[in-house]
């Protein structure tokens, strides 16, 4: 629950960590109280894109970044049409927005939204304690929310886990949409919508796809009805153990082997449809500057992250699954955690990380090209 009031910055606020750790500030956006998962971003730009991707639908992200806000709120930068992040931390929040897109603070747009947050916090710290003792339960509480610390304390003890949360449901679009394809359309795809971002349909839209986004509920006589050359599997939040059934849809569609492009959730959802598990990382990837390795090419490129999970897949080897040989095409530099699936004999293919990448780096945009190539090559 959330009162709104502006100017929020006088008011204290207080965020309270499940092992006990508390933190104190001023309220920034909303003030009132929220849950989530503690979780920090890299990102030094493209705080309205990550506040907007439904990925961190749950989560209450800390920005490692201490100037937040700077550029205000534009209205085009969005993912999806609300915030989804459950709060937002931020060491030192701009007082005044400067760009020419921006038509309101950030502080006015959380509020707006009912998006409780904290400010003027050391989020140095905080992000060295979530990377020692991993991502973990949090509460903010602000204005008429704080009470003792013992009794906020057993409150965030209380809120659910992000391990075993099934959220794709949540956050997805429940009647399907086409966008179309811009110039000439040369493809259809099939877009199951399990927390997709808005700059996922655009690259393809710009690569002459024509794109029919799913419910998450969608089932494969859904994906077959539009007559898809290509079958996509979006981002979303949520611990990918839960996904059972687009991973049976999937499935589905390794069996007519049509070809199939995941970016995220979907790259996890292909690792369990193959047979390979998920698992929780201690503290996740979130930013715009990791590095990975396409091991197709031996080219790194930089990219954008956010993902708490990671598929349990050999990178040494090729493995045989129920869809033929399998192996781990892209890897984290940065700690070998697998960013990305490929299968040999079917053309199918995935990564952990966002060539969408809206706000940057571009790096990785060729992944679009190389599904357009599986969708030719299957036509020829
Ligand atoms: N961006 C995503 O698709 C995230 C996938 C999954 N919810 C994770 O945290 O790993």
């Amino acid at each position: 629950m959330t009162t709104s009031t502006r100017g929020a910055a006088k008011t204290p606020a207080v965020l309270v960590l499940e092992d006990g750790r508390i933190f104190r500030g001023r309220a920034y956006g909303a003030v009132g109280e929220t849950f989530g998962e503690a979780v920090f971003s890299t990102g030094m730009t493209g705080y309205q894109e990550t506040l907007t991707d439904p990925s961190y639908h749950r989560q209450v992200v800390v920005m490692t970044a201490p100037h937040v806000g700077n550029t205000g709120v534009n209205d085009e930068d969005m993912e999806s049409k609300k915030i989804w992040v459950s709060g937002y931390v931020v060491r030192d929040p701009a007082r005044v927005p400067s760009s020419w897109r921006s038509r309101r603070t950030l502080d006015e747009e959380l509020d707006a939204q009912g998006v409780v947050g904290i400010s003027g916090i050391d989020t140095r710290a905080l992000t060295r304690h979530l990377r020692e003792r991993g991502a973990m339960r949090v509460g903010i509480f602000s204005g008429g929310a704080v009470q003792d610390d013992a009794a906020l304390l057993a409150r965030v003890q209380k809120a659910p886990q992000m391990k075993g949360a099934n959220l794709s449901a949540e956050v997805a679009t429940t009647e399907p949409y086409v966008v179309p394809a811009i110039g000439e359309k040369k493809f259809t795809v099939a877009a199951v919508d399990l927390g997709i971002k808005g700059m996922t349909p655009h690259r393809m839209a710009e690569r002459g796809i024509e794109v029919h986004v799913l419910p998450a509920t969608a089932t494969v006589e859904d994906v077959y009805a539009v007559n898809p050359d290509g079958v996509f599997f979006s981002n979303g939040p949520g611990d990918p153990a839960t996904a059972d059934h687009p991973v049976s849809v999937m499935r589905g569609v390794l069996e007519r082997g049509t070809p199939l492009f995941g970016i995220c959730f979907g790259n996890q959802i292909l690792g369990r449809a193959l047979g390979f598990g998920t698992f929780k990382l201690k503290y996740g990837h979130r930013g715009i500057n990791q590095p990975v390795q396409d091991r197709t090419t031996g080219k790194v490129e930089v990219t954008a992250h956010n993902h708490g999970f990671a598929v349990d897949a050999p990178l040494d080897k090729v493995s045989e699954t129920p869809f033929g040989r399998a192996e781990v095409s892209h890897v984290c530099l940065n700690d070998n955690v697998v960013e990305g699936l490929r299968l040999l004999d079917r053309p199918a293919f995935s990564v952990q990380y966002h060539p969408e990448a809206a706000a940057g780096p571009h790096d990785a945009a060729y992944l679009f090209d190389r599904f357009v190539s599986l969708m030719e090559g299957q036509r020829a």
